[in-house]
């Protein structure tokens, strides 16, 4: 940033993604689920530095050229669905052309199959085929979502990052993209979706990973952590309770500066369990970072319930 401050968007993440897995990135606006995302396909921002490994197979993504990125990640190894997918289109082509390019270069189909490729492609994500031959500006939000992730699609990338997916799309569109996405996970592919929808999420996730103030505080199963037990950090089990069909009670106060964290637990000004201990980053146990987490029911007794 200017006058030399730094801003630590991501800070400690640590996990693994498996073939035929879907790990679901949760957590507020600002935490850093996005420039996490960035980081993998070497597409952070010039002033930002990334530290650590991020390794697909043997290949370190963070270490990697922007050579060999452009060449065999981006699309091919890691398909992305952008965030912001009408910024992401072209703006001087249609759909279409965007997609049988996509296509041409990302899989075998001969040309004079390409008309038929690219339609299916479409019809993978819902997009009508109506709509192909228009432009981004043409398209609303929710159609532009669909034309990205069609494109994202077509490579059948062995991960595919999944930004926000469903951003403007209507409940029954929702469920049929989460849907297809599970597809590219159940046909031995890895899925890291990052949203905002926690029932998408519940619908689509293996496991679940919750970030807070740059840190992903929470890693666990899906089933545990929407079920029962629920989440054990007190930020994950608030961030449920704020569902209107939970219990509807928002989460008192604001997230920190990231620019400005305490030298402990961020989340401990905003959380009823926090203690003198919080003053102190917690370690990270059983997937969960912090000193007080809801305890887990004694595996007899929740063999019993
Ligand atoms: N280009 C940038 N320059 C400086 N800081 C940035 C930049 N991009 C992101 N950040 C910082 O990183 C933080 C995390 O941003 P990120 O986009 O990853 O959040 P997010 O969790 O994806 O949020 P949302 O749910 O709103 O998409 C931001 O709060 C901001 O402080
Ligand atoms: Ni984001």
């Amino acid at each position: 940033m200017r006058g030399g401050r730094e801003v630590a968007a991501v800070t400690d993440a640590s996990f693994e993604l498996g073939p035929g897995e879907c790990l679901a990135l949760i957590g507020e606006s600002g935490c850093g689920k996005s420039v996490l995302a960035s980081a993998l396909l070497g597409l952070l921002p010039r002033n930002a530095a990334a530290t650590g490994r991020a390794l697909m197979g043997d290949l370190d993504l963070l270490a990697a050229d922007e050579r060999t990125l452009a060449r065999t990640v981006r699309g091919r190894r890691i398909g992305l669905v952008p965030q912001s997918p009408s910024a992401h289109l072209t703006p001087v082509r249609t759909v279409r052309s965007q997609l049988e390019e996509t296509v041409r270069e990302l899989t075998g189909v001969p040309r004079a199959g390409l008309r038929a490729a690219a339609e299916a492609a479409a019809e993978r994500a819902a997009f009508p085929v109506s709509h192909l031959d228009r432009h981004s500006h043409q398209l609303s939000g929710g159609l532009a979502q669909r034309a990205a992730t069609a494109l994202a699609l077509v490579g059948d990338a062995p991960l595919l990052l999944a930004d926000e997916p469903t951003t403007g799309l209507d409940r029954d569109l929702v469920d049929r993209t989460v849907d297809e996405l599970r597809r590219h996970a159940d046909a031995g592919r890895a899925l890291l979706m990052i949203t905002h929808d926690l029932a998408a999420a519940r619908r689509v996730a293996d496991r679940v990973a919750v970030m807070y103030a740059g840190r992903i505080v929470e890693i666990t199963g899906a089933p545990a952590f929407f079920g029962e037990p629920g989440p054990r950090h007190p930020y994950a089990r608030a961030l449920l309770d704020a569902l209107p069909e939970r219990a509807f009670t928002p989460i008192p106060g604001m997230p920190p500066e990231l620019g400005d964290l305490p030298a402990g637990c961020a989340f401990a000004a905003r959380c009823a369990r926090a203690s003198d201990l919080c003053g102190t980053l917690p370690a990270t146990t059983d997937g969960v970072s912090c000193h007080h987490p809801v305890a887990r029911p004694h595996p007899e007794e929740s063999s019993r319930a």
